[in-house]
């Protein structure tokens, strides 16, 4: 049987370095993707998740914490120790240990986590919509308390793997996979109880090609799948979808996938915020998608960081996110 779709909205933007991700459910949404997904025949139901009755989507550093305005890091990849940027490190900008916004992060996500715990409960297929990726985090505590043994299939030109000792940024979307793992400080206990920690054993990364130092370290110590761009080439998209369905799903009880726009190649999904050249083609993108759809495994989604205030005029990454989503269904 289909499940029910239970698409969750969350205009949420503060794990990044860049404003504008918040908007991205909004533009998304505004694809039709309601429309489009009821017409692959299921129910779906649409929610909106916003802390503070939505004050605080619109808060940067400045307004919550009566810092400075964060200076411009010209994207949030740079900042490596020893640069001017890293005096965020200690700055007030941060927490205890330089990371910023993280009570809004924390705030959101707890919101979330219930969210997509209910819906996986309810035998619904939660559909986050973000945001950035910060809000995997959220999606990960509510799902990995329903399902014990959740695999993850992380879509992204990131790895997203920094703790807050190992993240160049301070940005929080940097972090959540090594949440997931309970690597990091912020346990995904403390975001939903009774949150299962995800094994790496179970997890794929795919088509990541900008790692940090830190991250690159944890996944080799913890074994973590990788699937560079180069095998992505060498093997075809197809092949390694296989695989990295095998390894998310051995054993598993669910297995969520976390789809992050970046993956795709700038020159088709400029609308982010931390681009990273030579990415997937949108039709590798469609291809993975379909065999994701055709292996009728996948139990929940992320999809996160289109940024419409970097989209350029027609919005084409709000138009291709919502493509490749529906694409999923049908
Ligand atoms: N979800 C994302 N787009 N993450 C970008 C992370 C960039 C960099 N690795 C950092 O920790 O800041
Ligand atoms: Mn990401
Ligand atoms: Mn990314």
């Amino acid at each position: 049987m289909e499940r029910d779709v239970e698409v969750l909205s969350v205009p949420f933007g503060l794990g990044a370095g860049v404003s504008g991700s918040e908007h991205g459910p909004e533009a998304v949404v505004a694809e039709n993707l309601l429309h489009r997904l009821r017409a692959s025949g299921r129910r779906v139901r649409h929610r909106i998740i916003e802390a503070d009755g939505g004050a605080v989507r619109s808060k940067r550093s400045s307004a919550v914490f009566g810092a400075p305005a964060p200076v411009d890091r010209s994207g949030d990849s740079g900042g490596k120790p020893g640069d001017a940027g890293c005096a965020f490190r200690s700055g007030a900008n941060g927490g205890p240990e330089g990371m910023k916004h993280e009570a809004e992060v924390l705030a959101i996500n707890m919101l979330l986590a219930k969210e997509t715990a209910e819906a996986a409960k309810q035998g619904r297929f939660p559909l986050v919509i973000g945001g950035d990726h910060s809000i995997a985090i959220g999606s990960l505590a509510g799902l990995a308390s329903h399902y014990r043994k959740l695999g993850v299939i992380w879509f992204d030109a990131h790895a997203d793997l920094n703790t807050e000792l190992t993240s160049p940024s301070g940005n929080m979307h940097g972090i959540p996979l090594a949440v997931g793992l309970n690597r990091s400080r912020l346990k995904l206990a403390d975001v939903w109880r009774g949150a299962m920690p995800l094994r790496p054993e179970r997890m794929a990364i795919v088509a990541a090609r900008d790692i940090d130092p830190g991250e690159k370290e944890l996944i080799r110590e913890a074994g973590i799948r990788l699937f560079a761009m180069k095998e992505i080439r060498e093997r075809g998209i197809e092949r390694v979808m296989l695989e990295a369905l095998h390894i998310a799903g051995n054993g598993a009880d669910g297995v969520h996938f976390s789809f992050d726009i970046d993956s795709v190649d700038p020159l088709e999904a400029p609308g982010t915020g931390t681009p990273v050249p030579e990415g997937l083609t949108s039709h590798e993108a469609y291809a993975a998608f379909g065999v994701l759809r055709r292996a009728g495994r996948i139990t929940s989604m992320d999809a996160v960081e289109v940024n419409p205030l970097l989209d350029g005029r027609g919005g084409r990454t709000a138009k291709l996110a919502a493509k490749l989503i529906v694409s999923l269904f049908k």
